[in-house]
């Protein structure tokens, strides 16, 4: 039977991919406490629905830093997307805009950043990670701009890898198939090095990530482009407020899919006090665990312009190629599109703290 939900496709993904493959998918850091309290968090929020409103059409469209999408639903930047499938982000891509919805690509890509562009009718940005080489990050901005990204996302909750022990138990390293296309080989070798005991996506990271990136960096990035810039892996109140100070366009609050710091609040509660602390000055999304249009519903109501969608993405692929990526957006986008009728708020601006009860 075609899969009814999204959670339909992580066991179809996981029959089709190497074991050790889809342990890096599926890994957290530790003792996966934060993987799985990203799920539990949804769980604890209940809906105050309103009734006898006219929800005969539910608008989804919004747009993210100006960039127009048809719903507040995009795809996470992650890393390697060619382990799940041979055509990896260009498939995933292009799936996206046929429904009209954000991609974040991974600096990680598997396919070339340019390529991604070019079979993608819909919105992108680039994910960066900065390199302790500059000139490394600063070539990547430059292709990012050429080819026609609409923003930057820096990823702040990595100045190394978690220690993701399934990885590392696993040996984990990249087969010689799927490489990190948008580099040369001398900065890429490390990945496919595999070492008994260690995850060499860790190791390369710890190479190559700068470690020492600071508030301060920022002005580096900023004296580089002129394309907005959202901060990826923001969990607390304190942090979004020196942000939104610095005038950074957008955040979005992320424990990284529990794959960083173990023991780290879920991403859905850290969200209320992230957009108390910004008060509107940026654009605040949110990732980790969202599975059900009914969730992306409550992260909306608990202040999120838009969520982001990490695993099952790479489930679809997985299990169906870019038709699986198109049905878990569509999935979502009608889950949410039900969701808000019969919660009585057929548009995305009548959503807000009203529309939940939450602990
Ligand atoms: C396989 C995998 C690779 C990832 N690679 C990246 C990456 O390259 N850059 C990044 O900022 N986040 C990366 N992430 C984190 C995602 O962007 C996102 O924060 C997380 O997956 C959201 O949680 P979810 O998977 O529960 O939806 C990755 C996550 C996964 C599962
Ligand atoms: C160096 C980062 C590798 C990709 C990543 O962010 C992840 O696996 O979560």
């Amino acid at each position: 039977m075609r899969p009814v939900c999204v959670g339909d496709y992580e066991a179809l993904a996981r029959e089709k991919m190497e074991a050790s493959h889809w342990e890096y998918f599926q890994g957290g850091s530790g003792e996966e406490q934060t993987l799985r309290a990203n799920r539990a968090a949804f769980e604890r929020v209940f809906f105050r629905p309103r009734v006898l409103v006219d929800v005969a059409r539910c608008d989804m469209s919004t747009q993210l830093l100006g960039t127009p999408v048809s719903l507040p639903v995009g795809i996470a930047p992650m890393a390697y997307h060619c382990l799940a499938h041979p055509e990896g982000e260009v498939a995933t891509a292009r799936a996206a805009g046929a429904v009209g919805a954000l991609t974040v690509v991974s600096t990680f890509s598997s396919r070339k950043l340019e390529d991604v562009a070019q079979g993608a009718q819909g919105p992108l940005w680039l994910q960066v990670y900065c390199f302790r080489r500059r000139e490394v990050t600063e070539a990547l901005i430059r292709r990012a701009e050429a080819a026609g990204y609409k923003a930057l996302v820096l990823t702040v909750d990595t100045p190394r890898l978690g220690r993701r022990e399934r990885d590392v138990r696993n040996g984990f390293s990249l087969p010689a198939h799927v490489r990190a296309e948008n580099f040369g080989e001398e900065l890429v070798a490390a990945l496919h090095a595999r070492q008994p005991g260690a995850s060499a996506v860790a190791t390369h990271a710890r190479e190559t990530i700068d470690p020492s990136l600071t508030w301060e960096s920022l002005a580096w990035l900023r004296s580089i482009t002129r394309l907005p810039l959202v901060l990826k892996g923001v969990m607390t109140g304190e942090d979004a407020a020196r942000a939104a100070s610095l005038g950074i366009e957008g955040l979005i609050v992320s424990n990284h899919g529990g794959r960083q710091l173990d023991g780290v609040l879920p991403a859905l509660d850290a969200l209320p006090e992230v957009v108390r602390a910004v008060a509107g000055r940026c654009e605040v999304l949110m990732d980790g665990g969202v599975r059900r249009g009914t969730d992306v519903l409550k992260a909306l109501a608990l202040g999120a312009r838009a969520v982001l969608v990490g695993r099952p993405v790479l489930w679809g692929l997985a299990a169906a190629g870019p038709e699986g990526v198109g049905h878990v957006l569509s999935l979502l986008r009608d889950e949410l599109e039900l969701a808000m009728a019969l919660a009585g708020r057929p548009s995305l601006d009548q959503i807000d703290s009203s529309l939940v009860h939450a602990p």
